[in-house]
């Protein structure tokens, strides 16, 4: 269930750049990642928080912030108080994703190999949709931020990226992977 703010940024965008962080690190590449790509390719870029997809209020009203946050992106109002504007929404996270874009996804590992608070509704929700009839034509890149000082490395980018490929969606490029053990993120 995402919210018509949101709604209409992904709409408004060529590129929708996703991102799950706890403490802002996949954040900080994420925003790195959009200004620097749609300065070199001139492709409308979105930055948008993966908590958009949760019900919690205060989540999607930062979620918003991210969106207005990109110049290009601004010409909608701020428009905090939007309510969510699909009730009784089947478990198709997939609806939420026009497939004339390429979604991004920068997704950081937690707890024991766990999707951040962020991330959390939306790998639920992922999980509880169902494979679609005809296979998705939603198109895709994922970049894992995690430390291999950790068990799980880059455990909930994998579970998130299983998911995807579960329902279809199709992988451009190879899986990204960022280890803060190892100085790369
Ligand atoms: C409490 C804690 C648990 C973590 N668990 C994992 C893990 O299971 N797997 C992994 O690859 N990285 C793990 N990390 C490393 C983080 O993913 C890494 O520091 C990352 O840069 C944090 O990104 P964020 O700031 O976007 O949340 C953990 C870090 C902390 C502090």
């Amino acid at each position: 269930m995402i919210d018509s703010v949101t709604r209409q940024k992904i709409t408004q965008c060529q590129v929708v750049v996703f991102y799950g962080s706890q403490t802002g690190t996949s954040k900080k590449l994420a925003q790195r990642f959009q200004k620097e790509f749609e300065s070199s390719y001139g492709l409308k870029t979105g930055l948008i928080n993966l908590n958009v997809f949760s019900n919690d209020n205060d989540n999607a009203n930062d979620a918003n912030d991210d969106a207005n946050a990109n110049a290009d992106m601004s010409d909608t109002e701020n428009d905090k108080n939007s309510h969510c504007d699909i009730q009784n929404e089947t478990l198709d996270i997939l609806s939420n994703f026009p497939d004339d874009k390429i979604y991004v996804f920068f997704i950081s590992s937690y707890g024991d190999g766990e999707q951040t608070d962020d991330a959390l509704q939306f790998y639920k929700d992922l999980k509880l949709t169902t494979v679609p009839t005809t296979k998705s034509n939603i198109r895709y890149c994922i970049f894992g931020i995690g430390s291999s000082l950790y068990e799980f490395y880059q455990e909930a980018a994998i579970d998130m990226n299983k998911e995807l490929q579960r329902l279809g969606c199709e992988l451009i490029g190879t899986f990204g992977k960022g280890d803060d053990g190892k100085g790369s993120t």
